[in-house]
């Protein structure tokens, strides 16, 4: 049995960095800045006002002053006549001349003008051009996953397209001739195809796009046909199933016929069976291949382990190389044999400590314990672990 660092080694040799293609903003939400991107403009673009007011010279404060102008946002102000206030907005220009707003709440406004309450401090509710990015900045680093906040800051400089990694191209194969696709009824000793959209959902979390999605057969020449197939057109083939030792166990075998099987078996409860490999393309080149067990908890955290990490290279995202780790309390007890144990918990802050709660039922078929799970508590083989005991938390954090 390998352990998983080794694994996750041997997975991300040689992988390279797909190449970028130009998205419209509206589409780039979720994607991956290709390039760094730099600030094309001071923003804000000139000194403006932070409310809704009056724009002043500092100096002329404690005294009523004629208004002299009124500056809706949008509007380019004229300069501010020397011993008079201007009207403003929130947003808009503060005019040449002033260099403060006092917010309508403390002025009067009569017939001889707005009497502004003394002192007012220079640069009182401005905000300054240039505060946020100066042209030439850098703005967000390559690498970049963006969210909708760096969606709205890239629009914020003007960019309505963006360079972006092209999403990994992923073929997920499921096995397993009780599976049955949900919305169909089940006959006895059928279940239903869970991991298929669970490991969808995932790459998708993962920045991937999956391409195809297919049943296969539990027979070798339909594992064959279908995993050459599958590797033409992606970057990636991910299998869930089949890769126990069971004779009805046939992905392995047929990987070995197809290419190469470059590691099987790792170190971890759950996902022991998990396979590592390549496929060679008709065009000589080669498709990864990520061989995930069949049980629904060992393909979910698998993909976690390291689906998560190879989209990450292949996008070349570094927020996406390892999973956020912490450290909590235990708040169980358990012990571990010759496995590594990847434990369901979720986390809350008991006494100002971060506390783990292992769910249950920890057994890889019961996804249940998935759904709400914050992280996995990495317990090492043969440890016993005390509640109170530190463990360490891998945070489920796409
Ligand atoms: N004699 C041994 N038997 C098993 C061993 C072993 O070492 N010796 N390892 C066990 C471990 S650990 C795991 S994990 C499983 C993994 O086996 P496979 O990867 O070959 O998976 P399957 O046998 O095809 O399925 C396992 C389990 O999961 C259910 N399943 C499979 N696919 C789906 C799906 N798409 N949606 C929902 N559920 C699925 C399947 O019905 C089985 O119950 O092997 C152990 N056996
Ligand atoms: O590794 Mo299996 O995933 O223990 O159930």
């Amino acid at each position: 049995m390998h352990d998983p660092a080794t694994a996750l080694t041997a997975l991300l040799d040689g992988v390279m960095a797909l190449e970028s293609e130009s998205v419209a903003l509206t589409q780039a939400h979720g994607r991956t800045l290709a390039d760094t991107v730099t600030a094309l403009m001071d923003t804000p673009p000139a000194d403006n006002s932070a409310m809704d007011g009056y724009a002043i010279r500092a100096a002329d404060a404690g005294r009523t002053l004629p208004v002299s102008q009124r500056i809706p946002a949008g509007h380019a102000p004229a300069p501010l006549a020397p011993g008079t206030c201007a009207r403003i907005f929130t947003g808009a220009v503060i005019p040449e001349g002033a260099d403060s707003v006092v917010r309508q709440e403390v002025v009067e406004e009569s017939a001889e003008g707005a009497a502004i309450p003394g002192p007012v401090t220079a640069g009182n509710s401005v905000r300054r051009r240039g505060r946020e990015m100066q042209r030439g900045a850098t703005l967000l680093e390559a690498g970049t996953r963006l969210n909708a906040a760096a969606v709205g800051f890239l629009a914020s400089q003007g960019y309505d397209r963006v360079a972006v990694r092209r999403r990994p191209r992923v073929s997920l194969l499921v096995t397993g001739d009780e599976l049955v696709e949900p919305g169909r009824p089940l006959s006895p000793g059928q279940i239903y195809n869970s991991n298929a959209p669970m490991l969808a959902a995932l790459l998708s979390e993962f920045g991937a796009e999956v391409v195809a999605s297919r049943h296969v057969a539990d027979s070798l020449d339909a594992t064959v046909a279908a995993l050459a197939d599958a590797a033409e057109g992606s970057d990636v083939v991910v299998t869930s199933g089949g890769v126990s030792i069971g004779e009805e166990d046939h992905v392995r075998n047929a990987l070995q016929q197809l290419g190469t099987l470059d590691l099987w078996r790792l170190s971890i409860k759950p996902g022991k069976p998990l396979a590592l490999g390549r496929i060679k393309r008709g065009n000589g080149g080669e498709t990864r291949f990520v061989g995930l067990a069949g049980n629904p908890v060992s393909s979910y955290v698998g993909a976690w382990l390291f689906l998560r990490p190879l989209m990450g290279a292949l996008l070349a995202r570094p927020d996406q190389a390892a999973l956020p780790a912490l450290r909590a309390r235990a708040g169980f007890e358990t012990s571990t044999e010759r496995r590594a144990n990847y434990m369901r918990v979720s986390l809350t802050i008991e006494d100002d400590q971060l506390v783990a709660h292992a769910f249950a039922d920890q057994d890889s078929s019961v996804l249940h314990s998935c759904v709400q799970a914050d992280g996995l508590a990495v317990i090492p083989a043969w440890h016993e672990i005390a509640p109170g005991d530190m463990i360490d938390v891998l945070r489920l954090q796409p």
